[in-house]
């Protein structure tokens, strides 16, 4: 039985559940209490009602008026399984768990959509300039961490609509010799060559472990470790590696943006797109971008942002539940 709202329960809870991280904080309508944020790593726990626990344990128990759970997976009647972790979610679970009037489980790419226009000044590196598309064009937020996925972001006249999508599991574009040598490992590896193979940190692995062996000089490196070499300079196939990385990128944001047209602008997101935001138009990614034939001049059309505030997502989550209860 949900509890009624008093002064002891202003309080929501808002959660994103990704692929390696969970991150946890108490929102008052739709502003975050920054103080109550914390990061829990998923390894650690064995299921979201364990992590729930250790943010209780840390923060005091809270009765919440109402309750935002972001995850990386597909949502599909109040229910989610998550892509890259055996963790499953229901709206039901979450509303007994906290005692929530008003429970929202949404993807977490619709919790980095909703953030669009809350987040801090400072929060977003240019990348590439584009015109201003006024207050009504689509955006598209695109995340590279342990997963890749996007999604448009529609802002109409009668409110903003954030579609999920799994747009990591579509096949990975092939221009050259190259990218389909790249596409032929990947699916020796995972039966089928899908853009998060390639785009997320396990995915930067990957490529660095493709140069190698192609080399002969095999390796097997972890994401921040190929970063670190991209980084250092020293490196030269970590930055092959990130070159690879960063075009593929270009090619598939791009490839979306045509899909979506964000004439209002494109945010990547995602830890690993935040490691790599300092280097990828070095690298190559605006490039990549462009390169769409004779409509090469049109993608100037849009501009792009990296999104360097790792709690956006527990920012649009706290936007959309405020304006759930406004309904
Ligand atoms: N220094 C680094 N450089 C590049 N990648 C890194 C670095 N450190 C960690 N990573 C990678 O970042 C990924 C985690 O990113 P993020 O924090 O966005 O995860 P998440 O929110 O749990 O993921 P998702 O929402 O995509 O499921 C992991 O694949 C990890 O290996």
């Amino acid at each position: 039985m949900p509890i009624l709202s008093s002064p002891a329960n202003r309080f929501s809870l808002i959660a994103d559940i990704g692929g390696t991280n969970t991150r946890i904080a108490l929102a008052e309508g739709p502003k975050l209490v920054e103080s109550t944020i914390r990061r829990y790593r998923n390894a650690d726990h064995g299921s979201f009602g364990e992590v729930l626990e250790a943010f209780f344990a840390d923060e005091g128990r809270h009765d919440c008026i109402a309750a935002g759970v972001a995850v990386a997976g597909p949502v599909r009647d109040g229910k989610a399984a998550m892509t890259n972790l055996d963790w499953k979610l229901d709206r039901d679970v979450i509303r007994v768990t906290t005692q929530a009037e008003t429970v929202t489980l949404l993807n977490d790419m619709q919790a980095q959509g909703h953030s669009l226009g809350h987040l801090h000044t400072g929060a977003l590196r240019p990348l590439l300039s584009g015109p201003d598309g006024g207050p009504h064009a689509a955006q598209l937020v695109v995340n590279v961490g342990t997963g890749f996925n996007a999604s448009p972001v529609y802002n109409t006249e009668t409110g903003r609509y954030v579609p999920p999508s799994e747009a990591g599991h579509v096949s990975l574009p092939v221009r050259s010799e190259a990218d389909l040598a790249l596409a032929r490992f990947v699916e020796e590896v995972h039966g089928f060559p899908a853009v998060e193979d390639v785009l997320s940190g396990r995915g930067l692995a990957a490529i660095d472990a493709w140069l190698s062996r192609d080399a002969g000089e095999p390796r097997s490196l972890s994401p921040a470790q190929v970063m670190a070499g991209i980084q250092s300079g020293e490196d030269a196939r970590a930055r092959a590696a990130g070159e690879v990385f960063a075009r593929i990128l270009g090619a598939v944001t791009g490839d979306l943006a045509l899909m979506h047209l964000p004439f209002g602008g494109i945010c990547l997101v995602g830890g690993v797109a935040r490691h790599f935001a300092p280097l990828l138009v070095e690298l190559g990614f605006a490039d990549a971008f462009l390169d769409k034939g004779r409509f090469a001049g049109f993608m100037k059309n849009f501009r792009i942002d990296a999104v360097e505030d790792d709690y956006a997502a527990l920012i649009g989550i706290a936007a959309h539940l405020d304006a759930l209860r406004q309904l």
